[in-house]
């Protein structure tokens, strides 16, 4: 089978580092710095979304847009060491390998941070494709950079693993069917975001991968 990942909030807990980043700018500009939970609800829809949420609650003016972009985007790659896998991932990456399914990444996150963040926790070589946010035209909920990642791992059944309502909208809009981590950043009930099955630890994941 084809198993493809989202990033942030799914496979790693990527949030400490992407706060401790925007801190620092905001911290520049005299602002007060994000709460945890406030960052959990700003990632999901790649970079430029994220600093324009960061950039809006703490009403600094539409013009530093670019600026904030850029210079969150230049600390993006460094920005690793507060990061950590959630548990039981790396042990159900390593068991899905063996089992002979072939693993990918479709992340709203720019591929070269991506790319980054996984090779640091020793993760990046399990993966025969990184899509990123600005690898194809579009980015997530378009299905467009879901059906790029699948493309690379050549022919099989189809699994989209992510944590929030956009991976679950890119899921449904390239009929693919989805697992639903619950652990991660959603911001809507597990309920209210279509998934074809869900689940809190990734110890079940093989288990739910077999039984698709
Ligand atoms: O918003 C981002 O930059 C990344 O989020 P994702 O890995 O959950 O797609
Ligand atoms: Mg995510």
């Amino acid at each position: 089978m084809r198993i493809v990942f989202d990033l942030d909030g799914t496979l790693i807990d990527s949030a400490p580092d992407i706060r401790a980043l925007a801190n620092r700018l905001l911290a520049d500009r005299g602002c007060a710095p994000l709460a945890l939970a406030e960052t959990h609800s700003f990632i999901g829809n790649g970079a430029a979304v994220f600093v324009e949420k960061m950039r809006q609650a703490r009403a600094l003016p539409e013009r530093e847009q670019a600026a904030l972009l850029a210079e969150f985007s230049a600390g993006y790659e460094t920005a690793v060491d507060l990061t950590r896998p959630y548990p039981g991932v790396v042990a159900a990456l390593r068991a899905l390998a063996a089992a002979g399914h072939a693993l990918g990444i479709c992340t709203n996150k720019p591929a070269r941070p991506a790319r980054a963040v996984l090779a640091h926790l020793g993760l990046l070589d399990g993966f025969a494709t990184v899509v990123g946010g600005d690898s194809a035209a579009t980015r997530k909920p378009d299905p467009a950079p879901l059906h790029q990642a699948f493309a690379a791992l050549g022919a099989g059944p189809c699994l989209y693993v992510g944590d929030s309502e956009v991976d679950a909208e890119t899921a449904q809009r390239a009929g693919i069917r989805f697992l639903l981590f619950t652990g991660g950043y959603r911001k809507s009930p597990v309920a209210a975001i279509p998934h074809a099955a869900a689940f809190s630890a990734f110890d079940a994941l093989p288990g739910l991968v077999g039984a698709s």
